[in-house]
């Protein structure tokens, strides 16, 4: 696409975008003056939708109405609840809805896929992840490693970049597994990496994976809403992702978890158990030992917070209108129009760490500053511009194609060009 470094071609393709009117179903955060702030952050806490009150608001009458009742006799039926997100949600990771159950929180959600899947022997028992993969996954895994009594420094496998490099390399990934493959036993990683916006070829992990019988896990934090990930095409084992960023489901919201189909239906596969992942025909029966439901509904522990599944319907009910295709297609090029004004800048202090190639990232670009120096930073949170910073050095910009816009992307560039000249 060609782009126009001015403010009318901006507009001009908020008025050609046939998503723009989503855009005006979302509240955006105010400055003092009750200006909007140029929100840019959905990579961290996606916007609310406004319809998300009344979502709510329905659960808690149904609530009051009802009481014990609303679990059947509510508008949706809480008993059934989370099962009617499974459809739309299956859409968004590209799975079967029967491989798709919400529940939880992410992190709870990998510790509960490990230990399903993370099956070390005395031969294949250690785990490769991507070196700079969110810390709460490192934890999660280190704390798995020393739970089978397994020191991380012998089991962790890092895919790293090289020396000077920035962003990791399949082909490097590819060599690992080649040196690895006997001690092997999971790779996990990241669909979308928080830090670099790099955004891994799944198919090509999984296929490697498969190749030398290496059980591979996706974490979709940043992948979720953002890029379809294809997880029951490419075979993955298993992913867990949240709901609170792209898919705007609400600070905390519930989380999603992905077991693939060749896995969903064994009764022997090992796993941490609770009545929600019950037979749901005999829940109710209370003294016969546990069957589980033959989905990955099987994994809940626990019945599901109701009020969150209220955010996550509203904003599947936005996803499923918008269509993902057509978010994608808008999210290429909202974040080539932002990439493009970045590179009109020539600020030798600011340069892009995240892929160039639209295939290998999302919405979010990585502005890596000079020096680690935050003060850029600083001053365009004073601007009113809503962003993030990530240590050490890292401006994450992450225009959503849901409720952003070119203009959005437009302002944010005058408002940097002016904070990098003061
Ligand atoms: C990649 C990644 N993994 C894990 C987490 C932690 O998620 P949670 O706090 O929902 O467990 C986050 C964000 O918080 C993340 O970005
Ligand atoms: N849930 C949060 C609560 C408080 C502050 C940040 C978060 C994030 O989600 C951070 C995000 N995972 C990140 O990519 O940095």
């Amino acid at each position: 696409m060609q782009y126009i470094n001015t403010k009318a071609f901006a507009e001009q393709q908020d008025r050609n975008d046939p998503l723009n009117s989503f855009r005006d179903q979302f509240h955006f955060p105010v400055d003092q003056k009750g200006n909007p702030k140029i929100y840019l952050c959905g990579n961290s806490l996606g916007l609310q939708p406004k319809q998300t009150s009344a979502y709510v608001q329905q659960e808690l009458e149904d609530w009051a109405k009802f009481g014990v009742e609303g679990h059947t006799d509510a508008q949706s039926p809480w008993l059934t609840s989370h099962e009617d997100l499974a459809k739309p949600m299956a859409e968004i990771i590209g799975s079967q809805p029967e491989e798709v159950v919400i529940m939880n929180t992410l992190t709870v959600n990998l510790h509960l896929m490990m230990v399903s899947f993370y099956k070390p022997t005395n031969t294949k028992f250690k785990i490769l992840i991507e070196s700079d993969a969110f810390p709460s996954d490192k934890y999660a895994i280190g704390s798995q490693l020393k739970f089978h009594n397994i020191d991380p420094k012998e089991g962790l496998i890092l895919w790293k970049p090289r020396k000077g490099e920035h962003l990791c390399r399949h082909e490097d990934f590819e060599s690992l597994i080649d040196l690895h493959k006997d001690e092997l036993s999971l790779v996990m990683i990241g669909s979308t990496n928080y830090y670099s916006g790099q955004a891994f070829d799944l198919e090509r992990i999984a296929k490697r994976c498969q190749e030398e019988n290496i059980t591979v896990g996706f974490d979709l934090a940043h992948g979720a809403g953002n890029i379809q990930p294809n997880l029951h095409d490419i075979g993955a084992d298993f992913a867990v992702w949240c709901t609170y960023k792209y898919l705007n489901s609400g600070p905390g919201s519930i989380g999603g978890c992905f077991v693939h189909e060749k896995h969903i239906k064994s009764t022997t596969i090992d796993r941490f158990v609770g009545w929600w992942g019950h037979n749901k025909d005999s829940r109710f029966n209370m003294r016969v030992g546990f069957d589980p439901t033959p989905t990955a509904d099987g994994w809940q522990l626990s019945n599901p917070p109701i009020l969150s599944l209220a955010g996550t319907r509203s904003s599947l009910d936005l996803f499923e209108k918008a269509g993902f295709d057509n978010l994608r297609e808008k999210s290429i090029k909202l974040t080539g129009f932002l990439e493009f004004l970045i590179d009109e800048l020539k600020d030798s202090s600011i340069s892009i760490l995240t892929p160039r190639n639209a295939s290998e990232r999302g919405c979010q670009l990585s502005i890596q500053m000079k020096n680690a120096d935050r003060s850029l930073f600083e001053k365009l949170t004073a601007k009113g511009v809503v962003a993030d910073w990530r240590e050490p050095d890292v401006i994450r910009i992450a225009p959503a194609p849901l409720y952003n816009s070119f203009t959005d992307v437009y302002e944010f560039i005058q408002q940097l060009k002016h904070c990098l000249h003061d």
